[in-house]
């Protein structure tokens, strides 16, 4: 800035002639503010040993930008495998986490742990879904070495088997679809392994039930058609409400957001159940395979229903306490998994 300017702004002036006004003076640059960059460390959970250390973090970078730094210098780590904790026995840090928001000093020291191969939720529901949809179907059809020759495509003479048929594919597509377009997850992943142990669980569960349901020998229920109108009910009323819970538990997340919120009922009289359990959409799928097997009398799905309750009730559980610990005005009248029980 000349001095010219300056004594124009100040009045004062050596008795030249006033000099023309100046242009508005430009204003002066705001002080710099100056960054205080982070030292960030990061250590092995298990041996302590440091596997990195970065100087002059920028205090806005968040915990993916830290996992993807690390993975530039570990390629076989990338971020979605890796969790990162402030303390080793500490829940892992959100991606989202911001650097200067954390409970750390100028040099944050994180713990890295490995968290193996992982696979979208998205691709596991689907693997575990369209395998029983498929295998089911293989079954239902007879199709060749699996029954006698004499029975290949042919078709049972018992109404009971065909709607079985109608009703398992009905829930593994209705599944199918809301993993498409229902469900927003917040994990990104889980870990590969899950994909062997659900496969399993399912594809080999749909194989064993739809051998003896599709079976030329099958017996039709105790009860006979009562029984079948019944079990269809419940099936299809179950149905309804998992597929409204789905439907009240995408609501409560924007898209792209990871927050979960506590699910309320709402007008749809399939959610008020939510006044009494925290995981209404298990209770609806045990339910719902309850119906199946009352519908079919048939022990593998007994067995299959059984599995899948003991693994529901201890997600139940997990989701109640966390829901317990995260909201202190959760709601103390629900139950996990069954109303009043469980
Ligand atoms: C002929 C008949 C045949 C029958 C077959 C035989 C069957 C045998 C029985 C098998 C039973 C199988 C039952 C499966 C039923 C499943 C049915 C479903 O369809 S469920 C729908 C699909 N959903 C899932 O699969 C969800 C799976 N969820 C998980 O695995 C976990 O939620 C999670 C690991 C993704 C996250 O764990 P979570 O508890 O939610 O979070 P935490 O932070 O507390 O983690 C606990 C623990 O896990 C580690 N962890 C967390 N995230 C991951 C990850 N992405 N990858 C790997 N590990 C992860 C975390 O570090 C913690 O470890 P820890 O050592 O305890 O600190
Ligand atoms: N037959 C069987 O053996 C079993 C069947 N299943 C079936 O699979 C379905 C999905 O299982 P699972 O993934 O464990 O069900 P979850 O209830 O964990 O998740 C269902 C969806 O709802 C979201 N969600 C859950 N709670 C909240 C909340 N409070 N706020 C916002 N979003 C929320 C989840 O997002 P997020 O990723 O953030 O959790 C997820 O996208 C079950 O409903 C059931 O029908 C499940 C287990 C066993």
């Amino acid at each position: 800035m000349d001095t010219l300017a300056l004594e124009a702004k100040s009045g004062k002036s050596d008795g030249a002639a006033a000099p023309a006004p100046s242009k508005p003076r430009p204003k002066p640059p705001k002080k710099a503010r100056r960054i205080v960059y982070f030292e960030v460390e990061i250590l092995h959970i298990k041996t302590r040993e440091k596997l990195l250390l970065l100087d002059k973090v920028e205090p806005t970078a968040t915990i993916l930008d830290i996992k993807s730094l690390f993975h530039k210098s570990n390629p076989q780590w990338y971020p979605a495998r890796q969790a990162l904790c402030l303390d080793p026995k500490g829940k892992p840090l959100r991606d989202e986490d911001i650097l200067q928001e954390l409970p750390v000093g100028t040099t944050a020291t994180f713990y890295f742990k490995d968290l193996g191969s992982q696979m979208t939720w998205g691709t596991v529901f689907l693997i575990e879904c369209i395998g029983p949809l498929v295998i089911y179907l293989l079954f239902y059809f007879r199709l060749p070495l699996i029954y006698t020759p004499k029975y290949e495509f042919t078709a049972s003479k018992h109404l009971v088997v065909h709607i079985a048929c109608m009703c398992h594919s009905f829930h593994y597509g209705k599944r199918i679809l809301e993993t498409l377009f229902v469900h927003r997850f917040s994990h990104g992943t889980m870990p590969m392994r899950n994909i062997f142990k659900n496969g399993s669980y399912y594809w080999c569960s749909a194989a064993w039930m739809a051998y003896y349901i599709n079976h030329p020998l099958y017996t039709p229920p105790y009860y006979g058609e009562k029984q079948v109108k019944a079990a269809l009910g419940i099936f299809l009323f179950c149905q309804l409400g998992s597929l409204s819970i789905h439907m009240a538990l995408r609501n409560l997340k924007l898209s792209g957001t990871k927050v979960k919120k506590i699910p309320y009922p709402t007008k749809n009289p399939f959610t008020w159940i939510f006044a009494l359990v925290s995981c209404p959409n298990y209770t609806y799928e045990l339910g719902s395979w309850i119906g199946f097997t009352l519908m079919t009398q048939c022990v593998p799905v007994l067995f299959f229903t059984a599995v899948g309750f003991i693994q529901m009730t201890i997600w139940a559980k997990g989701k109640h306490r966390s829901y317990l610990k995260e909201f202190k005005e959760y709601p103390t009248l629900r139950s996990p998994i069954l109303p009043f029980i469980l």
